[in-house]
């Protein structure tokens, strides 16, 4: 029997190539502008914005919903080399260590652990022991997720939330790519999940709708897609009334208005 050579899994104990670690508010959600340490971990199973990838020669579609954060999984433009191989140990030790409270005990504890991407489920064993870690220190922890990997029992167990971007038809990627129907079931029937749509334009709000009905989420986030201010704030003022007449929260990204594209912000 051959091994198998091509799980995108990361056991307990193995290691996973971080692309960020950072201390900033939290930007977008449920818990917009609180403190929180982030760690954003490298690879993705979708491409949003590239329909031919992974071509070395591709280029964004026109006027798709084009990835923010490419330099985490597309290899045509980014050397992901140059990324650090870390256990959940080491990547929980300088989570910590970025915590203002841990050198000087006159401060509040970040009391948030925010994992990004990519796609974070992708590395299923790492962000169970950095959820079981999180719990463990008083801080919860959300995981920016494209909903299309189910978590696993031990992650709901360690008290893991999930902002769930689906992914809608201006990402360009497939259909049956970015809409898992097991997947969004299950998530919804945790209790753990909230919705999140990035929203570019008025066919994205259709689906979104659609979407809502068809699998009955509850708790639907708006989220501008933008990349600097004035893009998230022009954004943000035709999709209020969209939000408030369909029942739905809106978010901005709170660290595009103050940073714009900065990484690490
Ligand atoms: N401040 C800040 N908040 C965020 N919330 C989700 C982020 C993400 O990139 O997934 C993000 C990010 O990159 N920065
Ligand atoms: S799912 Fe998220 S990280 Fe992956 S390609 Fe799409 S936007 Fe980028
Ligand atoms: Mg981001």
């Amino acid at each position: 029997m051959s091994p198998a050579i091509t799980a995108p899994t990361v056991r307990t104990g193995a290691r996973v190539a971080v692309a960020d670690l950072f201390y900033s508010f939290q930007g977008e959600g449920v818990n917009l502008g609180r403190r929180a340490l982030f760690v954003r971990l490298i690879k993705c199973n979708l491409t949003c914005g590239y329909p031919g990838m992974p071509r070395a020669a591709d280029a964004p579609a026109i006027g798709a919903m084009v990835c923010d954060t490419e330099y985490t999984w597309n290899t045509a433009k980014h050397d992901l080399h140059a990324a650090p191989a870390m256990s959940a140990a080491e990547i929980w030790n300088e989570l910590v260590r970025l915590d203002p409270a841990t050198d000087n005990s006159g401060m509040a504890a970040v009391d948030l652990v925010v994992v990004s991407g990519g796609e974070p489920l992708l590395h299923p064993g790492i962000v169970v022991d950095l959820a079981r870690r999180a719990t463990a220190s008083g801080r919860a922890l959300e995981i920016e997720t494209n909903a299309t990997i189910a978590p696993s029992p031990a992650l709901i167990a360690a008290g893991a939330r999930f902002n769930a971007g689906l992914k809608l038809a201006s990402s360009a990627v497939p259909y049956g790519k970015r809409i898992k129907p097991q997947v969004i079931t299950q998530l919804q029937a945790s209790g753990r999940a909230r919705w999140k749509f990035v929203v570019t334009g008025p066919e994205d709000v259709r689906e979104i709708a659609g979407l809502q009905q068809k699998f009955g989420l509850t708790e639907v986030w708006l989220s501008p897609e933008g990349t600097s201010a004035d893009v998230v704030v022009d954004r943000m003022r035709w999709l209020a009334d969209v939000a408030l007449t369909h029942g739905w929260n809106l978010t901005t990204r709170q660290h595009v208005l103050i940073w714009g594209d900065d990484r690490g912000r």
